[in-house]
């Protein structure tokens, strides 16, 4: 369960002539509890998406009000959090960071399998599920962006968060990759939020969440809510 209550994003921008920090707010407050197993967040860019999306791992914490997932406070108990939120960027370079992906989904697995070995069983096995068996040892800048973001996914997966934000995760793709990877997602167990300008894919939800202006302004059953969505920003292009 993710709980938000009146959570509110600030930043605080410096004064370069050293008069006081102008104070922005960037989304909220929020207030927002969210049972169901697939969420869309859709929203114009700059709307306050990603920061939804990074409040719920503790990447971003509230400034004000509180943020919990299964019952932890991301202010207070943010290693908790992180591993019980896998957190998937746009891009996956963000996150790669080891040379091959056999690695990179071993080093995933490193706090639940303490032999090196087991290890790297499991993470062949993790990558032939998705396809990637004969991609294991190749640099992982010889893997397609595609094949990159399935990689990130598969090691963020290995981690076995009980829930999964994704910022994104299918912007940089051509249609047959977002299709791989809009599936995998689909297939999860796992309570998974996505950030998305796909609304096809939003559609396929449980529950939309529309944010504008740092706000929710929309929340509900995906065709009212992504039909909201769309006169929203069919006014803001008359404007
Ligand atoms: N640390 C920060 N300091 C100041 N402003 C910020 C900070 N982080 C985000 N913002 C601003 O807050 C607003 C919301 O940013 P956010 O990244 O959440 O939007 P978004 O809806 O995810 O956009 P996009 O679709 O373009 O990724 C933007 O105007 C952004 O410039």
């Amino acid at each position: 369960m993710i709980e938000l209550h009146q959570a509110l994003v600030t930043a605080w921008t410096p004064d370069p002539s050293g008069g006081p920090d102008t104070v922005t707010r960037l989304l909220g407050p929020v207030s927002l509890t969210i049972a169901e197993r697939r969420v869309a967040v859709v929203g114009a860019n700059g709307s306050g998406k990603s920061t939804l999306a990074r409040l719920l791992n503790g990447l971003v914490l509230p400034s004000a009000g509180s943020v919990v997932i299964g019952g932890l406070d991301t202010a207070k108990d943010g290693p908790a959090v992180r591993r019980r939120v896998g957190f998937v960027f746009t891009d996956p370079d963000a996150q790669l960071v080891m040379p091959t992906p056999v690695e990179d989904v071993a080093l995933s697995l490193r706090r639940t399998v303490r032999d090196a070995a087991a290890r790297e069983e499991l993470a062949r096995a993790a990558l032939a599920r998705v396809g990637l068996a004969d991609r294991a040892d190749l640099p992982v800048h010889a893997l397609s962006g595609g094949q990159r973001q399935l990689l990130a996914l598969t090691s963020v997966l290995a981690t076995e968060p009980d829930v999964l934000v994704c910022d994104e995760p299918t912007t940089l793709l051509d249609l047959r990759w977002r299709a791989v990877v809009d599936d995998l997602l689909a297939s999860l167990p796992q309570q998974v939020v996505v950030v998305t300008h796909d609304l096809d894919a939003a559609r396929r939800a449980d529950r939309v969440l529309v944010v504008d202006d740092g706000s929710v302004v929309h929340d509900g059953a995906p065709e009212p809510t992504v039909a909201a969505y769309e006169a929203l920003m069919r006014t803001a292009a008359r404007r």
